[in-house]
């Protein structure tokens, strides 16, 4: 059999993800999708071209198995899977909080499990997906699943032990700039801009800040030092930040959200 890889979930992620498997050349034979409503499986049909499949026959079409649930649902998941999850497959979890080992243990012995936390940027290409192995998994998983999430952005391996700051940081991450965006958007708004142009300010100063952060190699704190000017304008706005606490506000929201996916580790509430 070649390879054919199953997406059993097909939401934002899911469906991120068979998109840019499809923008990366692999045919749409090679893909099988599993989802819950009939309408929704009719919609990836007709938008992707892929077979829409009850989850025992995805499961039995496939050598690769891609979960993208929601850790709540995972359980449910692999009730519903584990009888048909020979140990051939490898079982690919993009689920936050969920250890390799809680999969493991409802699978059949000896199935490879590997762990990712990728981000929505997959949508263009740009995601930064971060992989652990489980423990059946080996380096030839660990190159598979990568090979899945490389056309997407960027992909890096780390211990499973680091996987839920990991969530905190890249896969909660985008979340926090697009807040970011939206409060200095406001910000504008209150300086007297049109929001039309606060927007467009911003969203430019972020791309640009971003290309400057990806490729110069620089340090941050350089970066900044250059943006500030002595008695300037950005070192009162770094002043208000810092007597606001915003350094502290976000050391206290990537703990909890490194929380939070320790938390969901049981798949529960
Ligand atoms: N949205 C994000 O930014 C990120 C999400 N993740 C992880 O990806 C996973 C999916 O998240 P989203 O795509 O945001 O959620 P979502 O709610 O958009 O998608 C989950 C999909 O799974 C389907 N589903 C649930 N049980 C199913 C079953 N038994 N068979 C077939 N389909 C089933 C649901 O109908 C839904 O369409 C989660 O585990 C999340 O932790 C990881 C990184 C980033
Ligand atoms: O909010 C969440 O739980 C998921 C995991 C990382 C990003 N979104």
């Amino acid at each position: 059999m070649g390879e054919r890889i199953a997406v059993l979930g097909a939401g934002k992620m899911g469906e991120a993800l068979l998109s840019g498997m499809l923008r990366a050349g692999r045919p749409a034979t090679d893909l099988v999708v599993s989802v819950r409503r009939a309408e929704r499986g009719e919609e990836l049909r007709e938008r992707y071209g892929v077979d829409v499949l009850p989850l025992a026959d995805a499961a039995r079409a496939a050598t690769t198995l891609i979960l993208a649930v929601k850790p709540q649902d995972m359980g449910a998941l692999l009730d519903e899977l584990a009888p048909h999850v020979g140990a051939d497959r490898l079982v690919v979890s993009a689920a936050a909080g969920i250890p390799a080992a809680a999969i493991e243990r409802r699978l059949a012995p000896g199935v490879a499990v590997v762990r990712v936390m990728s981000n929505t940027p997959v949508l263009v290409d740009e995601a930064m997906s971060v992989l652990s192995a489980g423990t059946s998994a080996t380096a030839e998983h660990l190159d598979r699943a990568e090979e899945l999430f490389a056309p997407v952005g960027r992909t890096l391996r780390v211990p499973e032990a680091q996987q839920d700051a990991v969530t905190a940081l890249s896969g909660s991450g985008p979340a926090y700039f697009f807040y970011l965006v939206e409060a200095m958007t406001d910000a504008g708004i209150l300086l007297g801009l049109p929001r039309a142009v606060a927007h467009d300010l911003i969203v430019q100063t972020a791309v640009g800040a971003a290309t400057m952060l990806r490729d110069s190699g620089e340090h941050p704190v350089k970066l900044r030092e250059a943006v500030m000017s002595p008695a300037g304008t950005t070192i009162s706005a770094i002043r208000a930040m810092e007597d606001h606490g915003v350094r502290a506000a976000l050391l206290a929201a990537l703990e909890a959200a490194r929380d939070r996916s320790r938390e969901l580790a049981s798949g529960q509430g």
